[in-house]
């Protein structure tokens, strides 16, 4: 949600609106953004898989195209959500994040995953519906502890092979069935350095529609233990000075919050605010 966009469930047999397309490589767009007068956009030549009305932007509903496959739109091109998230209007982000991770539930949900047989739309709440065997199948969301270790004025930072050349991040992993948030935290600082962790303490929350995570942030104190990286999944790990951090994750994500939070009350600086 954010002043400009709030989502909703809208019944895509009412017309008129606008719409965002979802294709393979992303969202169209042209000089005027990614939101197309709807009737105008469903008269190109788009391979549409299904359509959900997602919410409103300034007060118009938005609709959303899920596409088969990519299509040529004359004047148009396609932008990968990464870049929304990386530059650009925040509000727009988070509709279009808001639109990926439904449009990915809805392409993962055509059938049902308790008797095979097809699903459809319920107009009321977002869900799709078995007529079969009647299970709802809801927008799927996994939860993924995030956290910063610090040890006094060092903070554990550390490398997957998947992150930008050079770059170094907080731990973070997905919880799993019958964990806490806090028991996942330790688990996945255990599992990927083999440190231990203590006074845990909850910062903040955001949505991370890489496909489906919802990132718990938090901070925790360095408890004990020699970091031994897990194979694979880290490629480096290190305790880094306040003074001289490696280079950071994106400015819009809860990781680089949790880093700039810290070092600033580290240094006596102005707080940072997650964006949200
Ligand atoms: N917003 C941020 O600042 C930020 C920073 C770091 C990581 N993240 C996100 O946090 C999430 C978890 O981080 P990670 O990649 O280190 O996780 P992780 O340490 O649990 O390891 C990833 C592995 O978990 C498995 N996996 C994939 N999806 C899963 C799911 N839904 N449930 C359980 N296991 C799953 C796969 O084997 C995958 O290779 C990812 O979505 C990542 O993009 C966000
Ligand atoms: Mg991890
Ligand atoms: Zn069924």
């Amino acid at each position: 949600m954010s002043a400009r966009w709030t989502s909703a469930v809208l019944d895509p047999d009412v017309a008129g609106g606008l719409a965002v397309a979802r294709g393979p490589d992303g969202f169209l767009l042209d000089d005027n953004g990614v939101l197309f007068p709807r009737e105008w956009l469903k008269r190109q030549d788009l391979d549409i898989l299904c359509e959900h009305g997602i919410g409103h932007f300034d007060g118009e509903p938005v609709f959303l195209l899920e596409l088969r496959s990519a299509a040529v739109v004359s004047g148009c091109g396609w932008r990968g959500l990464r870049q929304f998230m990386l530059e650009g209007d925040f509000d727009i982000y988070k509709l279009l994040g808001y639109a990926a991770q439904i449009g990915t539930w809805a392409r993962e949900h055509r059938f049902c995953g308790s008797c095979g047989q097809a699903m459809t739309q319920i107009h009321w709440e977002r869900a799709m519906h078995c007529a079969s065997c009647d299970l709802r199948s809801y927008p799927r969301i996994s939860p993924s502890m995030i956290v910063l270790v610090t040890r006094g004025d060092e903070i554990l930072l550390a490398r997957s092979p998947r992150f930008v050349t050079g770059v170094y991040s907080t731990l973070a992993g997905f919880a799993e069935p019958g964990e806490s948030a806090e028991d996942c935290l330790v688990r996945e600082v255990r599992e990927e350095v083999a440190v231990e962790v203590k006074n845990i303490q909850y910062v903040g929350s955001q949505c991370w529609p890489f496909p489906h995570s919802m990132m718990l942030g938090f901070h925790a104190e360095y408890a004990g233990g020699e970091i031994v990286m897990q194979p694979d999944e880290i490629e480096d790990a290190q305790w880094f000075n306040v003074h001289a951090l490696p280079p950071l994750p994106a400015g819009r994500s809860i990781a680089r919050h949790l880093i700039d939070l810290y070092v600033a009350r580290r240094l006596g600086l102005a707080e940072p605010v997650l964006p949200g």
